[in-house]
């Protein structure tokens, strides 16, 4: 993934060198100070805030700078808690350092799937869970766009920011719709994407509104995974092994093909490893399989084959006759009994595995290796995230199931890999070698400028 003509964050908050017009100007200001008056507010388009005029305060500061982020967190169903917020704490470094600068910081996200004119999954809790990690306050006005956000931004002082309500209740968002991203881009006099998450979706404050913005840049979390997940894609270290696992081999197609023409050993587990095994000739019993996949699995099999490429599949798998069991027995992989199905990898597969990638230079794991929300199938996922974060290669883990069961697996854990993407659908998009339209829109090249 080349970065060409994408300024980062880095870049704008950096202090414009003094000039002799800026000494002489009066009004320059201290450097750093931040004068909650002054600049954007009210500006739209932008030019000539506060402190960007080479007075040697920050080229932001005093402006309203819109970061999109990724705050589209899981949440209990029932209690409505927030049950992993890692996508907030790895946005923080790109709001203190934009609200370090002196400038205005406007927050944008959205959060799951709002049904069509419902304002049913509000980003308030978020913003009391940012305002916790970060000592903010943080303002939430009720309406996106239009004057009442723009007043809370007009006020906003030193320690405080706005976030503004889930993008998903205006249906504009999901439509890249170019009237509402002019609404949002009133907000605002410079674009910030931070929003590694989201980067896939071509939807109007990931696509439309930077392209109509002349200061756009890319926040540090973005470029933090565009670097390490391009490792994966610009010729990787060798060898490099990646495990994949989830659900289906629907889902994961794109990405299996990808993976094929760069890898040296693809290991399959989860559920998609069944539909693996049954295109073998294996009995699977009642696991959950795709039946219509199974010429696709065997076309992967045969191609691998040509391509050098090795496919390491269960060599035992753990069953039970219900998901809802206590236990489950390990058993070899073509020997699943009358009634049982595969809810998870057993141990001599996490060994399997786990020999593949001591030796590799880069690794990488999407998706978990069985029903591991159920104590009883969990131990294989939990285990080769144990045994993956020892390893020495460059360690990524992508997706949001797996990205949870490592962090789920303990702290160590967690601090073995060498990265934990909070992207799922746009790591593997990337992967697949997709150009993702999030990062497209901040290139030099694209809209305003
Ligand atoms: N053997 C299995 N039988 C039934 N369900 C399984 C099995 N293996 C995995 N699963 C379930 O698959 C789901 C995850 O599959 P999915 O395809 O959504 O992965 P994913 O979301 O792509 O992974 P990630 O979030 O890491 O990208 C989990 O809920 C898990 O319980
Ligand atoms: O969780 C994600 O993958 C991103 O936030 C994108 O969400 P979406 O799949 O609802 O567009």
């Amino acid at each position: 993934m080349k970065l060409t003509g994408i300024r980062s964050i880095e870049d704008l908050v950096k202090p414009k060198a003094p000039d002799v017009a800026a000494k002489a100007d009066p009004r320059g200001g201290a450097p750093g100070k931040f004068d909650p008056r002054g600049g954007g507010a009210g500006s739209a388009g932008g030019a000539g805030s506060a402190g960007s005029a080479g007075d040697g305060t920050s080229g932001i500061a005093g402006k309203r700078v819109f970061i999109r982020v990724d705050f589209n967190v899981p949440m209990d169903k029932k209690t409505g808690e927030i049950t992993d917020d890692a996508r907030i704490r790895e946005a923080i470094p790109t709001i203190k350092l934009v609200m370090e600068a002196g400038a205005k910081v406007v927050l944008a996200s959205h959060l799951g799937r709002p049904k069509p004119g419902k304002r049913d999954l509000s980003l308030e809790p978020v913003g009391a869970r940012l305002a916790e990690l970060t000592g903010y306050e943080v303002h939430v006005p009720e309406e996106i766009v239009g004057d009442a956000p723009k007043k809370v931004i007009y006020d906003l002082r030193v320690g405080q920011v706005c976030l503004l309500e889930n993008l998903r209740f205006h249906e504009e968002e999901e439509k890249n719709d170019e009237n509402f991203a002019r609404q949002l881009a009133e907000l605002c006099d410079v674009y910030v994407n931070d929003a590694f998450g989201a980067a896939h979706r071509a939807h109007a404050s990931v696509h439309a509104l930077p392209r109509l913005m002349r200061e756009r840049a890319a926040g540090l979390l973005l470029l933090k995974e565009l670097r390490a997940l391009g490792r994966l894609v610009d010729r990787p270290e060798k060898p490099y092994v990646a495990v994949l696992g989830g659900a289906k081999v629907s889902d994961k197609i794109d990405v299996v093909e990808a993976l094929l023409g760069v890898v040296d050993t693809l290991c399959i587990g989860g559920a998609m490893a069944n539909t693996f095994l049954a295109a073998q000739g294996k009995d699977m019993k009642k696991s959950k399989i795709e039946e219509d996949k199974l010429p696709l699995a065997r076309t992967i099999l045969s191609k691998a084959g040509n391509r050098g490429v090795q496919i390491l599949l269960p060599t035992d798998v753990v069953v039970a006759s219900s998901l809802e069991a206590d236990a489950g027995s390990a058993v070899a992989a073509d020997a699943v009994p009358d009634g049982a199905m595969a809810l998870d990898i057993g141990p001599k597969t996490v060994a399997l595995f786990a020999d593949s990638f001591k030796r590799a230079k880069t690794v990488f794991w999407n998706g978990p290796m069985g029903l591991f929300e159920t104590p009883a199938f969990s131990k294989g996922t939990f285990e080769l995230a144990k045994l993956m974060s020892k390893a020495s290669g460059f360690t990524v883990v992508g997706g949001g199931d797996s990205a949870a069961a490592v962090k789920q697996a303990g702290d160590e854990v967690a601090k073995g890999f060498k990265h934990i993407s909070t992207g799922g659908g746009a790591s593997l998009e990337l992967i697949e070698g997709k150009k993702l339209p999030g990062v497209e829109a901040l290139r030099a090249t694209e809209g305003a400028e």
